[in-house]
């Protein structure tokens, strides 16, 4: 298992790009399997969740086919057999996104259950009471779900009890291909939706209201190909902002938006961080200054996001003052927490709450990734550590992170990969 090596090296200097958004190409990959044409999706991030993604494509048959600039073509009609193995589920739960989009298009599907994982449980119910109401014949067996639809699922009105993003995505995918009008409520409003929908109706669905609480999706008989290019990743973009303000430094991130950001953007400011944004980019630049201490409650968009927790969580290890964070989406997503405290942090966990209150610095330790964020936040606490870490177990950040030890060298930061 590859560990990554880092010492802590003063503030952060430069600029980085943003990579593809991993939590909008994995849906708008799983959207192919709708059309009966080749897609092209562009600005695809090379990280190991695209290519389990891939090669899950590939178990039914697609040859997908590489183009220029991280661009690939994937033809659903290639499909033979809908089938997604627990092998490949068990290394990527959004694995459960192909569920929608094959049972829509071939009348079948059988997709292994994702089950837990290191930050909770994440059941997928909601998904599948969607598409039952849909009038797909649903058997949970063998830690499978085994999905049938004789002809075309129906357009249905469904109402989730609890914001799912990747549950909005999956009836969002399926009902382009019902038949009928579909009324999704209390829908996911994530930019990533947003992303979905768009790539969706350029492949030639009738969908209006993404991006608020409720979508409207007026089923179609045949989706066409198109060329889609990934909206860039805002938690990526996020994370080097927040490494710019642990460190004390500067950092312009380029090929990035703004605009979906808000929530941790202000956050930032409160932390004391200047920031500045254009067309395409945006710069924090905490001028030396240690950070202060923020309050955070992670919800879903346009709340805080959860994906965002533990990198502000190592942010306020090493501010001026305590800050109180509360994870309200994941009942388990504090694993970074032991981690921190080995490093010297002063972090008290109660419930759905960490205490934090910083400290003027964190010692190097060998510590261990639990999941991909909290990978993330021992990364940021390590460059602003003193010594060494060893961050061990980083296949977590590699489902996340597109060269992050490169793009954080181009930082300033001392960083490198030790195959283990
Ligand atoms: C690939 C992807 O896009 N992953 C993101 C997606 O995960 P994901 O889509 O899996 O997360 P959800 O939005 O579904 O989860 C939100 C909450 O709803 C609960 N729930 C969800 C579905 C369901 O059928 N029943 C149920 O109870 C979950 O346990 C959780 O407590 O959104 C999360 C919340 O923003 C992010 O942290 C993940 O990075
Ligand atoms: C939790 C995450 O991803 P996933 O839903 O793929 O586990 C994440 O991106 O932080």
């Amino acid at each position: 298992m590859d560990k990554l090596i880092i010492t802590g090296n003063g503030p952060l200097d430069g600029e980085v790009w943003a990579s593809g958004a991993k939590n909008s190409a994995l849906p708008i990959l799983a959207a192919t399997l709708l059309a009966d044409e080749p897609v092209t999706i562009g600005n695809l991030p090379h990280l190991q969740d695209i290519t389990t993604t891939l090669e899950l494509l590939g178990r039914m048959g697609i040859e997908p086919v590489m183009g220029e600039k991280m661009s690939i073509q994937i033809d659903g009609s290639q499909v033979r057999d809908s089938h997604a193995p627990y092998e490949l589920v068990k290394k990527m739960r959004a694995s459960i996104l192909v569920l929608g989009p094959l049972l829509a298009h071939f009348g079948t599907a059988d997709v292994s259950l994702p089950g837990g994982c290191a930050i909770g449980s994440r059941p997928v119910d909601l998904h599948i009471r969607g598409l039952e109401a849909m009038g797909a014949d649903i058997r949970v067996e063998g830690g499978y779900i085994r999905a049938r639809v004789d002809g075309r699922l129906k357009g249905a009105t469904i109402f989730f009890d609890t914001v799912t993003v990747t549950g909005t995505e999956n009836l969002l995918m399926a009902a382009t291909l019902a038949d009928g009008t579909t009324t999704l409520e209390n829908a996911a409003r994530e930019p990533e939706v947003v992303d979905l929908a768009e790539c969706l109706i350029a492949m030639g669905a009738k969908i209006s209201g993404h991006g608020s609480d409720t979508i409207v999706i007026e089923g179609v008989e045949r989706l066409h190909g198109c060329h889609y290019d990934v909206m860039p990743d805002r938690i990526e973009t996020g994370t080097f902002l927040v490494a710019a303000a642990a460190t004390g430094g500067r950092v312009r991130v380029r090929n990035t938006r703004a605009d979906i950001m808000e929530a941790v953007l202000s956050k930032l400011e409160e932390a004391g961080g200047k920031i500045t944004s254009g067309e395409g980019w945006i710069e924090l630049d905490m001028q030396g200054r240690r950070p202060r201490a923020v309050n955070i409650r992670t919800a879903p968009y346009p709340a805080f996001p959860t994906d965002m927790q533990a990198q502000f969580v190592a942010l306020n290890a090493v501010a001026e003052g305590t800050g109180t964070v509360v994870e309200t989406i994941f009942e388990n997503r504090f694993m970074h927490v032991q981690e921190l405290n080995r490093m010297g942090a002063h972090i008290a966990l109660e419930g759905n709450t960490a205490v934090v209150t910083g400290v003027e610095r964190l010692s190097g330790a060998p510590v261990m990734a639990t999941d991909l964020r909290a990978s993330a936040s021992l990364v940021v606490a390590a460059m602003v550590a003193q010594g060494e870490t060893l961050v061990d177990r980083i296949y977590h950040i590699d489902r996340g992170y597109e060269c992050i030890e490169e793009k954080l060298q181009l930082l300033g930061a001392r960083i490198r990969r030790v195959p283990g």
